[in-house]
């Protein structure tokens, strides 16, 4: 047991689903894990241990932003002996070949947070998906007629930023790196430290150019593909 997970060593198997919303994970579990079992209560933090296809897997909310994952990841590994990470969130779209609805594979994560930039002094780490994960999930995804992007994601300790649209994002846009949410480069980052493999795999739920949103019923449908995927990745091992 941790601060933040009461979960018995065992509780959680060796591959992790990391959707940021509780009710996701419930909605996870509830929806794709068989003889599903809550393992984590803490601050309302959701963990369940299901089966999917037979094989044993974990969901685990996070929170939001970068301090709140680090400490959900950083138990899950050293407390958990958790191995395989995926994040199943939602993000912002910054290019205009995203489309709403579209999952994207965050080959890396660019981030604005000094979760990252501060512990590596001069150097500026670049937080990097694992490539048997993501190679995986790119093969699957094509298998399954899913439209993927892999690519550069920003992870931000902001959401609201005071210009509207694309200004908040400065350069980044026009350097490759096509959504924006607030998790990805930690979780990548905490990997790289403990010798763990993680993806971050994101559904565009909103299009930072044209406006377009996608509301609550729509946003869970469409989930479900990146659910899938993601299952479908962490069983393989
Ligand atoms: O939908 P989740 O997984 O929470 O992810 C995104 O949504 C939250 C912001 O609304 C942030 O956590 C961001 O990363
Ligand atoms: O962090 C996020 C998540 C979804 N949409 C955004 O614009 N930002």
């Amino acid at each position: 047991m941790t601060p933040h997970n009461q979960a018995q060593p065992g509780d959680y198997a060796e591959a992790v689903l990391l959707p940021g919303d509780p009710l996701r994970a419930k909605w996870i579990a509830e929806t794709f894990l068989a003889d599903a079992r809550q393992v984590n209560g803490v601050r309302n933090c959701l963990g369940f241990t299901g089966s999917y296809k037979g094989k044993r897997v974990s969901v685990q909310a996070t929170g939001m932003g970068q301090p709140s994952l680090s400490i959900y990841v950083h138990e899950l590994i050293n407390s958990y002996g958790v191995k395989t990470l995926l994040r199943v969130g939602t993000c912002g779209g910054l290019n205009a070949k995203v489309k709403v609805r579209d999952v994207i594979l965050a080959q890396a994560a660019s981030t604005d947070s000094a979760i990252v930039k501060d512990r590596f002094g001069p150097y500026n780490f670049a937080p990097i998906a694992d490539f048997g994960l993501l190679r995986k999930a790119a093969e699957k995804a094509e298998a399954a007629g899913l439209k993927v992007h892999a690519g550069n994601m920003l992870s931000s300790d902001i959401f609201y930023h005071r210009e509207p649209g694309l200004e908040g994002y400065g350069l980044l846009p026009d350097h490759g790196v096509i959504g924006v949410e607030m998790e990805a480069a930690a979780l990548y980052t905490l990997a790289a430290r403990f010798g763990v493999r993680a993806l971050a795999v994101c559904t565009m739920t909103d299009c930072l150019i044209t406006g377009e949103q996608i509301d609550a019923d729509a946003r869970q449908t469409s989930l479900k593909d990146m659910v899938t995927l993601a299952l479908e990745v962490a069983i393989e091992g």
